[in-house]
């Protein structure tokens, strides 16, 4: 088991882990989920020992990972598919490694066939494609068959084949009573692998549940339906039927409302009973992907917004049929309209502080009660 208490980890003015506490246990995959630069490497890190936590610890099996007694055979990770002589062939990459750790030659080659490499083992390492890379570093894992495995981002670059020998090896380690844990920034895939999930935002605890518990809170169908613009009585009597009938209603943005718990025709004959005219009635499924990043988007450090292509405008064209694009005061652009918000990024929801400046308690985290 790897038990995490209070880790935090500062680089400098940068808080890249706050406050986290959790558990991974044996015989399970956990997904560790979080947007890029969420502090999940740093995380892995620190149980590694390879940073040393500002705050807080982290422990497996009891222990710090520089108290156990030849790590190496207890605990195997793949952090960065790159950590390699390139110049090394891939048998002698890892046949370095098992040397360091007492490890039998011969299991190099046993590895090596469970990867899937065994006919490019005397290739030099630096012609690998990346997931051929990632497929030497998931040997280099397994090569003291350890109790514990850490595996960061172990998909990235594998092709679909690849993908699911990932997601087959994974769950057999599990089954065999291993602890794994291993991170992604993408729940579809987490669903399909991990047993459990601990997600994080900016370094802190966000949620931590079973993927079963955030499916079946995440996947339901919904109905979405408009009524007609300035009808608020329609709308309120409409949502007062709805939830007579055991409906819940939620009021979206865009002056939509999401019905869950009644069924679509059930809604209609409700609507018409209550001479409630609709204008959208229309049947939607929630996607992991859209739940996940629903529970992240106030925790994305690093967000796209459109190209403004400063200073790159031509002179203003003259359009066909003699229709003249919008001159601004400089002749480049015409200005956004008031209130516009040119280019500027969505409004974000629910953002957990960013740490270095967060208060001492951090927002407790999402468990499947909180749901009920
Ligand atoms: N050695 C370091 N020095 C300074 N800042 C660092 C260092 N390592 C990580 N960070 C910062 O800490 C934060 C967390 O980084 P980390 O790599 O742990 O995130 P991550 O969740 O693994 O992201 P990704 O999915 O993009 O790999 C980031 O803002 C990163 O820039």
């Amino acid at each position: 088991m790897i038990e995490a208490t209070g880790l935090t980890k500062s680089y400098g003015s940068k808080t890249a882990v706050y406050n986290l506490s959790f558990r991974v246990l044996p015989g399970k995959v956990t997904g560790f989920l979080g947007p890029n630069g969420a502090g999940k490497s740093t995380t892995m890190r620190m149980i590694l020992g390879l940073d040393a936590p500002t705050d807080g610890s982290v422990t497996i099996g009891g222990h710090q990972y520089r108290e156990l007694p030849n790590a190496p055979r207890l605990v195997g990770a793949l952090l960065d598919a790159n950590a390699k002589h390139g110049g090394r062939s891939a048998r002698a990459h890892l046949l370095c490694l098992a040397q360091l750790s007492g490890i039998p030659a011969r299991r190099v080659d046993e590895v090596l066939d469970v990867v899937g490499l065994t006919q490019v083992a005397r290739k030099r390492s630096k012609g690998f494609s990346l997931g051929m890379g990632q497929r030497l570093g998931i040997a280099a894992a397994l090569l003291g068959d350890p109790q514990v495995l850490l595996f960061d981002e172990p998909v990235n670059g594998l092709d679909p084949e690849g993908i699911r020998w990932v997601r087959e090896l994974m769950r057999r380690l599990a089954s065999e009573g291993r602890t794994v844990f291993v991170s992604s920034h993408l729940m579809s895939e987490m669903a399909q692998t991990a047993d459990h999930l601990i997600v994080i935002g900016r370094g802190q605890l966000m949620a931590d549940l079973p993927v079963r518990a955030f499916i079946e809170q995440n996947s339901t169908g919904f109905a979405r339906l408009r009524t007609p613009d300035g009808d608020e009585a329609g709308r309120e009597k409409l949502v007062r039927v709805l939830a007579e009938a055991g409906g819940q209603v939620q009021a979206e943005p865009e002056g939509t409302l999401k019905v869950t718990g009644v069924e679509l025709p059930r809604i209609s004959e409700l609507a018409h009973a209550a001479d409630v005219r609709l204008w959208e009635l229309s049947p939607h499924h929630a996607s992991l992907e859209e739940a996940y990043m629903r529970m992240t988007q106030g925790a994305v450090d690093y967000r796209s917004s459109e190209d403004q292509r400063s200073g790159l405008q031509g002179p203003p064209q003259q359009a066909p049929g003699g229709w003249q694009q919008p001159v601004g005061p400089q002749g480049g652009y015409a200005p956004p309209p008031p209130g516009a918000g040119f280019g500027a990024p969505p409004p974000a929801h629910a953002a957990p502080p960013h740490p270095p400046h967060a208060a001492h308690q951090a927002a407790a985290p999402y468990r499947p009660e909180d749901a009920r």
